[in-house]
């Protein structure tokens, strides 16, 4: 590693530290369902704590697109960060100006304290240098440890390295060594497993990874906007129509590259999307106009799981359904269980990312049995794109 980690950072009592986090974290009716992201920040908001720094946690939450939305703020993640850390966090609702400065003024020596929502401004996502400006005003040093947000080269993940001595923190340390051991030279055949329903901002990534990989199965809503481009009816299912050109194309690279395209024979359909909807096994070709496909079916779980067993390199970002609402975790769960029993048996080196991924395998029991468990799911598939990552490059151009 070629840039400064916080073993760099020693007599920093009463300095303050702006220490980017990722606290997007899944949340349901106002309460996080699961906590991984913030036990990951653990370590390095606890060592900068004791070290007598003031902690100044920066994060987003959701894409509230630089307006106010109030079910995106992270006030609601606070009880969770708070838990998690077994210390008082305190809050501020705004992450610049007045409010900002008086909550840091009051912090103690090793106090910590989290900042609204960045993209509450619109000035974070364009990297905007007044809005940079503004935040770095608050701190002395930055610590990123936001590995997950790494490839967004907004103002808190990019741009305040610009203007304040910057740090790696112990998580972005790690998922950098962790990935590049598990993935820096996969063993062949390798199969990534692609769903979720981030569809816009990672169809992209998959025009590159098709060159890098020997299968790509492709499921949750990412599936249903292929299935469109090939001229599937997929009813009211989760869809970017307007994706499928690029989908049309990443299946002709696919084909060049020499990399199989798995997508759903069969789907889970329902006309509601809550627990327990009542719902029914289709071909996709049959997938009725008023209904949505919430899981892959039965026959595709099982061509899913062939793949898996033909692999020994397995890479997977998002779930193949809406894991939240039973029965729709069916297929994510087996396909889980099916990679974490192959990588026990040591056939299979399993590395999975995404916020919602990371639920999905601890709601299968199983993330511990996986080779590695990344926090990151954009970032992790640009990682494994082989592009660079603006959060990271500018950690190694530190002096
Ligand atoms: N067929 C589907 N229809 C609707 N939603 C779906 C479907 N399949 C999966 N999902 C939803 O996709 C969401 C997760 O997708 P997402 O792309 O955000 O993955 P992720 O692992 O969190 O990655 P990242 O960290 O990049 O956000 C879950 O909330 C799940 O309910
Ligand atoms: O959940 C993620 O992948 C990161 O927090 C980045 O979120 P974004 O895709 O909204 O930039």
């Amino acid at each position: 590693m070629t840039f400064k980690t916080l073993d760099n950072l020693t007599d920093i009592a009463g300095k303050r530290v702006l220490v980017r986090v990722d606290l997007n974290v899944p949340v349901k009716d106002g309460k996080v369902t699961d906590a991984t992201r913030i036990e990951r920040v653990a370590p390095t908001i606890l060592e900068l704590s004791k070290k007598g720094a003031k902690v100044i946690l920066l994060a987003h939450f959701g894409r509230p697109q630089g307006a106010v939305v109030a079910d995106m703020s992270l006030e609601q993640i606070l009880p969770a960060v708070n838990d998690v850390l077994g210390t008082k966090v305190h809050f501020a609702s705004d992450c610049i100006g007045e409010t900002a400065a008086a909550a840091i003024a009051a912090l103690d020596n090793g106090g910590i304290l989290l900042l609204e929502n960045t993209r509450f401004h619109k000035g974070e996502e364009k990297n905007n240098p007044d809005f940079t400006a503004a935040l770095a005003a608050n701190g002395d040093i930055y610590v990123n440890d936001a590995f997950s947000a790494a490839h967004r080269a907004h103002a808190s993940t990019e741009g305040l390295a610009h203007l304040l001595p910057a740090y790696a923190g112990r998580t972005m340390q790690a998922e950098l060594e962790a990935l590049e051991k598990g993935l820096g030279n996969p063993v062949r055949p390798v199969v990534a497993i692609v769903g979720g329903a981030k569809v816009s901002t990672k169809i992209d990534l998959l025009m590159n990874l098709v060159k890098k990989v020997d299968a790509l199965v492709i499921g949750g809503g990412m599936a249903n906007t292929f299935l469109a481009a090939r001229g599937t009816n997929v009813g009211k299912s989760l869809c970017e129509h307007d994706l499928a050109e690029t989908a049309k194309q990443i299946m002709i690279e696919a084909a060049t590259a020499g990399c199989a395209i798995v997508l759903p024979d069969d789907g889970v359909v329902a006309r509601e999307f809550k627990a327990n909807a009542e719902n029914e096994v289709v071909n996709v070709n049959a997938i009725p106009a008023d209904a949505m496909m919430l899981d892959v079916g039965p026959k595709t779980i099982e061509a899913v799981n062939a793949w898996i067993s033909r692999a020994t390199t397995l890479v997977w970002n998002g779930p193949l359904g809406a894991f939240e609402i039973a029965p729709f975790d069916t297929a994510t769960v087996s396909a889980a269980k099916h990679a974490a029993a192959r990588t026990r048996e040591g056939k299979l080196v399993s590395v999975a990312g995404g916020g919602d991924t990371v639920a999905a395998l601890n709601h299968a029991g199983v993330a511990d049995d996986f080779t590695y468990v990344s926090t990151a799911g954009g970032a992790f598939l640009e990682w494994m794109e082989g592009k660079p990552l603006p959060g990271v490059d500018i950690l190694h151009q530190q002096k």
